[in-house]
């Protein structure tokens, strides 16, 4: 099986883009132009690169954009008060702080300190209830929803299909999880982690893959099914003196191995990558007409 269907992050996430747009147009012509304010502390390469893209996504499409760079050394009680200005401002319907923030920071004390109302993440305790619950006015994380939304591009049948998520983190695989077991997308779920024994086994029931580990090139061409689907979330920096920045891009998927055995696959980059900018976008309109209904 050598047919094998790549899934084109780019370009889905494009066509989200073009649902924002439209979707932003109404809203400013009722007067309310959505907002969103990003917090990045510290200095980290790869987090700057992401708030980049978020901040230039948003002004593509007309959505209101507010950068809000913080030095390392800022305090929680600084942080906490930039996050309760972010929630008092009208003109902000988003508020998201860039994970991981530096060390000395207490992540889940600012997380619950976001207005669960503006928290387009979907990180709050509130919207961690929501999503378990299926009361759809709660945010979605905006990985695994794109991930979600990948799957139906690429016309994905979930129902019933044994799905196996690799990684169970707050932010990707235990939504994850949730999102695919849901009604109406009524897969049978399996969550690995660390602990569990023999993954190369348990991945091989599965239908459909859900790679979210943060370890380069993982899974490996025989712990797939032939004909499966795997969604590669990882997005590892490699050292590669060859590559312009001295690094590479890589999944969590051995993909040169992997794909070819696969009825459909995401590359990395271009695949979920560019899916979690367009839902976070959409989660951002959602906040807006929520807020302002
Ligand atoms: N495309 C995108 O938009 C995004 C991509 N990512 C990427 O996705 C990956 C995962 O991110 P995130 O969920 O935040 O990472 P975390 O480090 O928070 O979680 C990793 C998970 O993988 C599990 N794990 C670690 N090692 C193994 C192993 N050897 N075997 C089985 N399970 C293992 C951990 O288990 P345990 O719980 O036991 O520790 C944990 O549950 C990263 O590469 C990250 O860069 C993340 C967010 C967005
Ligand atoms: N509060 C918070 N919310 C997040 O949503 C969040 C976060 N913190 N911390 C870090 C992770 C990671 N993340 C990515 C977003 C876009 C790409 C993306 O666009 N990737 C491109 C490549 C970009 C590149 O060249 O580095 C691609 O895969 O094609 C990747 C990863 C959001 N995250």
């Amino acid at each position: 099986m050598s047919d094998f269907k790549i899934i084109d992050g780019k370009a889905v996430a494009a066509s989200v883009l073009d649902e924002v747009r439209a979707e932003t147009a109404e809203l400013k012509a009722r007067g309310v132009t959505p907002g969103l304010a990003v917090v990045l502390v510290g200095e980290d390469p790869a987090s700057k690169v992401y708030v980049g893209a978020k901040d230039r996504t948003c002004r593509d499409l007309g959505l209101y954009s507010r950068k809000i760079t913080l030095p390392t050394e800022t305090t929680q009680e600084e942080l906490l008060a930039v996050v309760r200005e972010l929630n008092a401002d009208p003109l902000i319907h988003g508020i998201l702080v860039q994970s991981p923030p530096p060390k000395h920071i207490n992540e889940e004390e600012i997380i619950r300190a976001i207005d669960p109302r503006k928290d387009v993440d979907g990180f709050h305790p509130q919207n961690v209830a929501k999503l378990a619950l299926e009361d759809p006015s709660g945010f979605v994380p905006c990985t695994p929803a794109g991930s979600m939304r990948l799957l139906a591009s690429a016309g994905v049948q979930t129902s019933g299909a044994e799905a196996v998520v690799i990684g169970r983190s707050m932010i990707v695989g235990k939504p994850m999880a949730l999102l695919l077991m849901a009604k109406g997308s009524d897969a049978t779920v399996t969550v690995a982690h660390s602990r569990s024994k023999d993954l190369p086994a348990i991945c091989r029931r599965a239908d459909i893959v859900i790679a979210a580990v943060g370890r380069p090139e993982m899974v490996k061409a025989d712990w797939v099914k032939p004909g499966a689907v795997v969604i590669d979330v990882g997005i590892n920096r490699v050292e590669d003196a060859t590559a312009k920045n001295g690094y590479r891009l890589t999944g969590d998927v051995a993909y040169d191995e992997v794909a070819p055995k696969c009825a459909a696959i995401t590359p990395v980059p271009g695949g979920v990558g560019p899916m979690t900018i367009a839902m976070l976008m959409k989660n951002t309109l959602q906040a807006a007409r929520q807020l302002t209904a």
